[in-house]
Parts: C-alpha cells; sequence; structure tokens
C-alpha cells in the first residue's frame, strides 16, 4: 500500500495510460479523482472501479483541461471530496497535427496550467501538505518526429517546462516530474493516422503496455528524491532517466535511448 493516505488526480483517466495509472493508484490505496471530456466513458468507468475497489475511493469529475474555470473546479471537487490533493498526474493529450493550436492547448497549455494550479491548492506557503506532480510527455518530447511535429513540440515543452520547475520543491514541498514512454499500446496510437513506413517504425521499436507506463508512475509518485527529473519509458531500457547537459551524472552516464 504506497500510497494510503494519498489523494490522487489524474487527468485524461477515462482510458488507455489515464486509466492504467487510476487502476494501480486504487490498488496502492489512493483516492483518486478521474477527470475527462468524455464524460459518457468516465462515469461508467468510475462506476467499475467504485465497486472494485470502494464507493468512496474514486470519484469522476467532467472535464475539458482546456477550460481554466474547469481545471480550478476540478482541485476544487477532489478537495471537497477527499480533503486535499497530493499527487496530480497531468496525462490527458491528443495527437491531431492538423487541429496544431488545440493540440497545444490541451498536451501543453493545460499541462502547465494545471502545474501552476497544483502549487496554488498544495504548496506549503499556502497551508497546503506539498505533493507531487507528474507531467506525462512522450519520448516524442526528447526526440523528433518527423510524422508529428506539432506533437513532439508540445512534448518538449513539458519536458522544458518540468525541468524549470525545480524550485517548487524548496519553496512549495512539491516535486514535480515528467515521463517520457514510448508508442503505446492505446487508443491515440490505435487511431493515429500513419503511413506503411511509420507503422513499421513503430512496430521495430515495439509497443509498451499502458500499465508498463502506470508502474513509472507510480515510482516517480513515491520517489521523494526526485524533482524536475524526466523519466523515459522504452522497450529495450525500462524505466530509467534521461540525462542533459548540466545534469549530475550526465558526463559519466552519457544518456542512451
Ligand atoms: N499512446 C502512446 O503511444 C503514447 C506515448 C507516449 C505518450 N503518450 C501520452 O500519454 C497521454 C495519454 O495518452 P493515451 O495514449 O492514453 O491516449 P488515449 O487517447 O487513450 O487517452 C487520452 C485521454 O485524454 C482525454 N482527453 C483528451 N482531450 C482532453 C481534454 N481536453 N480534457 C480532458 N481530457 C481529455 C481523452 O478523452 C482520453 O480519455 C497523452 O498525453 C499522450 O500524449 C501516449
Ligand atoms: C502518433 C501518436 C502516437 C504516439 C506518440 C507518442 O507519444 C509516442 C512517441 C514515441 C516515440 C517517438 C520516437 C520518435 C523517434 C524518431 O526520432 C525516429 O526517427 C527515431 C527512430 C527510432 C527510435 C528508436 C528508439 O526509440 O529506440
Amino acid at each position: 500500500m504506497l500510497l494510503a493516505g494519498e489523494v490522487a488526480l489524474v487527468t485524461g483517466a477515462a482510458r488507455g495510460i489515464g486509466l492504467a495509472t487510476v487502476r494501480l493508484m486504487l490498488q496502492h490505496g489512493a483516492k483518486v479523482g478521474l477527470a475527462d471530456i468524455d464524460e459518457t466513458v468516465g462515469v461508467a468507468t468510475c462506476s467499475e472501479l467504485q465497486k472494485e475497489f470502494s464507493r468512496n475511493a474514486a470519484t469522476f469529475i467532467p472535464t475539458d483541461v482546456t477550460d481554466s474555470m474547469q481545471l480550478r473546479r476540478m482541485f476544487q471537487t477532489t478537495i471537497k471530496e477527499f480533503g486535499k490533493v497530493s499527487i496530480v498526474c497531468n496525462n490527458a493529450g491528443v495527437a491531431d497535427e492538423q487541429n496544431w493550436k488545440k493540440m497545444i492547448a490541451v498536451n501543453m497549455v493545460a499541462m502547465m496550467e494545471s502545474t501552476h494550479l497544483a502549487v496554488e491548492f498544495m504548496s506549503h506557503t499556502r497551508g497546503g501538505e506539498g505533493g507531487v506532480v507528474i507531467n506525462v510527455s512522450s519520448m516524442g518530447g526528447i526526440l523528433p518526429m518527423p510524422f508529428g511535429p506539432s506533437y513532439s513540440a508540445s512534448k518538449f515543452g513539458i519536458v522544458g517546462f518540468t525541468r524549470s520547475m525545480t524550485e517548487c520543491l524548496e519553496r512549495d514541498g512539491i516535486r514535480v516530474n515528467c515521463v517520457c514512454p514510448e508508442f503505446t499500446d492505446t487508443a491515440m496510437l490505435a487511431t493515429a493516422s500513419m503511413t506503411s513506413e511509420q507503422l513499421e517504425m513503430v512496430q521495430s521499436v515495439g509497443i509498451l503496455q499502458p500499465e508498463q507506463v502506470a508502474e513509472a508512475i507510480l515510482q516517480l509518485a513515491t520517489d521523494s528524491s526526485k524533482a524536475g527529473a524526466v523519466m523515459t519509458v522504452t522497450m529495450k531500457r525500462g524505466i530509467d532517466f534521461f540525462l542533459f547537459p548540466g545534469d549530475p551524472g550526465y558526463s559519466s552516464k552519457k544518456s542512451k535511448l
């Protein structure tokens, strides 16, 4: 029971990586607020989880993360229901190159806004207990993705933002970290329009299961030594940390992918 007494908020929780994360957090004793724009699937999923775990362990909060008011209400509702928020997993995301401004709003701007709200609601300086924020980026936030340049930009943005939020630890008692998974077996990947060459590239890299990414998120939620960390999850190397020039240990480790 690694998360007994913790209260988590997960966005994009109705399916895929978000749902696998919620399930693992519930298994480890957390109470969880599930936020998603898809109310029909979100309500049904949450009701199944309440039957499996406990009625009081999970609540669904219909939320479009690009709407500032709804994002704030998501925090307020979770605190009203469970008394606090101590873990925030900003996971909601889309892959849609045609609507790239909307994609930047969901993948990057909303993650930044939610992180700022996490600081507002959880900071020691405001009487909060502190905690941890985990932003879900992608290997496309470290490597270029020629078939998804705007998607890649949104995920690079999250890596840069997360690495720059280290002051939150000392000032607010909040660790902000991110996870960069490779291709993962979810609806996002299944519905992506790709050429046969791109599909071959994906097959040659391999496809993770959402539960593997959830394990990585759980590790970031419980490892109090990590702040501003960029965790990678890959088929070849499993869970690892990506080091950038200037990071302690960079010259000896030489980050590999
Ligand atoms: N699947 C992959 O290959 C892969 C790899 C690396 C990173 N990621 C990232 O992981 C995260 C989860 O993706 P997934 O693969 O589980 O995708 P998914 O499409 O299965 O799930 C995404 C969820 O986000 C929700 N969502 C979308 N827009 C929203 C909004 N405006 N407000 C609230 N919720 C919204 C959807 O309704 C859905 O439930 C995303 O940030 C994605 O970029 C995915
Ligand atoms: C289409 C949307 C679905 C998923 C996107 C997602 O977030 C996953 C991204 C994962 C990896 C992206 C890798 C990009 C790689 C490119 O630079 C490519 O040219 C390199 C080729 C192989 C990479 C080898 C490896 O990862 O081991």
